[in-house]
């Protein structure tokens, strides 16, 4: 298989249009992670890319190969595809073996390939135990490895370690998406954890109500989001009014050069930065500012800051954060994003 295109797709459940003119392009052997909120269509998505689903306008294509248009539909098992579904759908009858012996055609050297996925997916001695014998993050080791047994070009991961908490999913997301980068597999992660997808992806398509709002490098999204809603949906942002001219924005921060992907036309414009931007300063020149909160977090401490009538809330490293009614100074490293004022 080489690269995946997915163009203009649309779907509707009855009268609600769940996908609007979806568009992606993912390279061969990449991982696309597919980031928005509940609701937004990234299942649908997904389910329609694997042939769960038909579509009603558009395409999809592996390579030079449609798998799906409005005449054209490729049956799931001929697509190559391995799909991880969010938890539970382990056979509870069947062992580990059992399980990913299910996803491989009957001519294949089953006993080797299902050693091989074991091993590849770190569950090694564990074939014979049935799934409640396992804990949550080597169940869905189990579910990967039933969907890389039959070696697939494209695997599709949603939401698979929902049910783990906050570090052991992160830490099980980067195993995985190591063992589909080393088999060069291509995979779409669906995600609504912004820290998950910024750190396993090459590309990131933030959706929502249906549309990808913005597809591009991880860093490009964080840094230079497409919208306010993008800014919104991956990470903290602060936005202010401001005034645009000559490729600089002034507002309560100072006068702020734009990112590259900044194309406000001059005059009000609505500026964004991300918090860790705010550069506290003991002294120095930069906007005057008071420390009026301080709640300690351990390795971090909220700290609020009035500047002038304007209130902003930082998050600092607790062994550099100013002590309560402490006066100082502000300044922004970086750029800022800015859209015309009515964007907001
Ligand atoms: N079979 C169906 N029939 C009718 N509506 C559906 C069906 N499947 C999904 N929907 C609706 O389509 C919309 C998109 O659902 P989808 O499951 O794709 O969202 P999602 O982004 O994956 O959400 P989540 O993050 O909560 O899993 C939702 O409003 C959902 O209620």
């Amino acid at each position: 298989m080489s690269h995946i295109t997915i163009a203009d797709l649309h779907k509707h459940y009855g009268a609600t249009e769940v996908l609007r003119g979806v568009e992606l392009r993912i390279p061969q052997g990449s991982v696309l992670a597919l980031l928005g909120p509940s609701g937004c269509g990234k299942t649908t998505l997904l389910r329609l890319i694997a042939g769960f689903e038909p579509l009603e306008q558009g395409r999809i294509a592996f390579g030079e190969h449609v798998m799906a248009s409005p005449t054209v539909f490729v049956p799931p098992e001929r697509r190559g595809i391995g799909y991880v579904p969010q938890e539970g759908t382990l056979f509870p009858h069947l062992t580990v073996e059992g399980n990913i012996r299910f996803g491989l055609p009957r001519h294949a050297d089953r006993r080797r390939r299902i050693a091989e996925v074991l091993a590849l997916t770190g569950l090694d001695g564990l074939g014979r135990r049935y799934p409640h014998e396992l804990s949550g993050g080597q169940q869905q080791r189990v579910a990967l490895a039933r969907a890389l047994a039959p070696d697939p070009a494209l695997v599709l991961l949603d939401e698979p370690f929902n049910a783990l908490d906050l570090d052991l999913r992160r830490s099980m997301c980067e195993d995985v998406i190591g063992v589909l980068r080393g088999t060069g597999t291509t995979a779409i992660l669906v995600t609504h954890d912004p820290g998950e997808a910024f750190a396993v992806s090459d590309q990131l398509a933030v959706m929502q109500g249906g549309v990808i709002m913005q597809c591009a490098h991880p860093e490009t999204v964080y840094w230079q989001p497409a919208s306010p809603a993008v800014a919104r949906l991956t990470g903290a942002a602060i936005f202010l009014p401001g005034q645009c001219r000559a490729r600089s924005a002034s507002c309560a921060l100072g006068a702020l050069p734009l990112h590259q992907n900044a194309t406000p036309p001059d005059g009000a414009v609505v500026v964004m930065v991300r918090p860790e931007q705010v550069q506290w300063q003991a002294d120095g020149p930069g906007v005057p500012a008071r420390v009026v909160h301080r709640s300690f977090r351990g390795d971090h401490t909220l700290v609020g800051l009035a500047l002038g009538d304007m209130r902003l809330d930082l998050r600092m490293p607790s062994l550099s954060a100013p002590p309560l009614d402490a006066h100082g100074s502000i300044r922004i490293l970086g750029a800022c994003m800015a859209w015309p004022e009515p964007a907001a």
